[in-house]
């Protein structure tokens, strides 16, 4: 019998490759434009992205795709709405790199009150700026989570470890959530106002575009720090450059844009801005195990077998209960 085919059209790990290998036949391409995809989508049964390649509605209307593999978390790369009305199913591995975007968090965390990454610059250069880099401590500030998640909820955890005060802001989960790890929740106006850092963990979808805006910026305390390892959308960039200028935020810590790679981005040109290359899931331990966790997804998918991780239709109600 002839093997069906997946594209993988973003890097994978070996592990999950060799676990496609066994049951279907797999083509790696990687670096694909629109217009490539168009022309070699017909070919294949099943697609596998992580967030540089962007499944458009025009991709998933010439294939005949049966299942989109996102080796990761968000979606907001892919048109659910336009494979949901094609059938194709759309699966996730979201399990999988939680630590490694918690614990990515909590390094800009300490990079961003500390000018780890100035203080780095600095020193190379040749100088010996003591004076220059005087700190903040974490122990007893207030750290506001806002989406408290698989990634948000373990960087609450290890945030309390440090001897912080956390607060939650997250309208779709249940309060034991929040009573197991023992912070304190409130909405979103009051998490803006007592935190001394804001860490984002959110989805980017049309109702957390631009969640932190203009007026958000302005209920902020003085002096605030921000951390984005989530979705570049969801904080208005302009607003955030403008709040950084004016110096209402202290400094910021990114590593997503709305637009990657960022092209001549403004932000990066700013000395309290520090920033990664979206490197969140990018440690050996969770690309392993979201090759593995997506592989495995994608062969049941196409096996019409149950899938874990289906994200077609997640509806905020929906999303509640996947989460919890
Ligand atoms: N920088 C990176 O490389 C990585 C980034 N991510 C991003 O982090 C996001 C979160 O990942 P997980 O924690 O695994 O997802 P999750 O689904 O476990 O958590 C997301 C949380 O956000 C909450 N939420 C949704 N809308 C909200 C709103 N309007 N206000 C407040 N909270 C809201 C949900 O209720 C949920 O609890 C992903 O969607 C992805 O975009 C994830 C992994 C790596
Ligand atoms: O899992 C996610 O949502 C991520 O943002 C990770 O992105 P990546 O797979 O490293 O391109």
């Amino acid at each position: 019998m002839t093997k069906r085919k997946v594209l993988v059209a973003d890097k994978l790990s070996e592990e999950g490759i060799n676990i496609l290998q066994k049951e279907l036949e797999v083509e790696v391409k990687t670096g694909l434009k629109e217009d490539e995809l168009v022309k070699i989508i017909k070919n294949y049964d099943a697609l596998i992205v992580r967030s540089a390649t962007k499944v458009t509605r025009r991709i998933i209307e010439n294939s005949y795709l049966k299942v989109i593999g996102r080796a990761g978390v968000g979606v907001d790369n892919i048109d659910v709405d336009a494979a949901t009305e094609r059938g194709i199913l759309v699966v996730n591995a979201p399990f999988s790199n939680t630590i490694a975007a918690c614990e990515l968090t909590l390094g800009l965390m300490f990079s961003l009150v500390r000018n780890i990454p100035q203080a780095n610059q600095s020193i190379k250069e040749g100088k010996w700026e003591k004076n220059k880099f005087l700190g903040l401590e974490l122990y007893k500030k207030t750290l506001g989570v806002i989406g408290l998640g698989r990634i948000g909820k373990e960087v609450a955890i290890r945030a309390k470890g440090l001897g912080m005060n956390v607060v939650g802001y997250d309208p779709y989960i249940a309060k034991s959530t929040a009573a197991q790890i023992k912070i304190k929740m409130a909405n979103l106006d009051e998490l803006l106002k007592v935190s001394d850092i804001i860490t984002l963990h959110t989805p980017l979808t049309k109702d957390t575009y631009h969640l932190i805006d203009f007026r958000e910026f302005e209920i902020m305390k003085k002096g605030v720090y921000i951390i984005n390892c989530a979705r570049g959308g969801i904080i208005n960039e302009r607003a955030l450059y403008d709040n950084l200028i004016n110096q209402k935020v202290a400094g910021c810590a990114l590593d997503v844009f709305e637009n990657e790679p960022p092209e001549d981005n403004p932000l990066l040109k700013l000395p309290n801005v520090i920033a990664t290359p979206h490197i969140g899931a990018s440690t050996k331990e969770a690309q392993k195990m979201v090759s593995i966790e997506i592989a495995e997804e994608v062969i049941k998918a196409l096996k019409g077998e149950p899938v874990r991780s289906c994200v077609n239709a997640l509806t905020n109600s929906l999303q509640k209960e996947y989460t919890i």
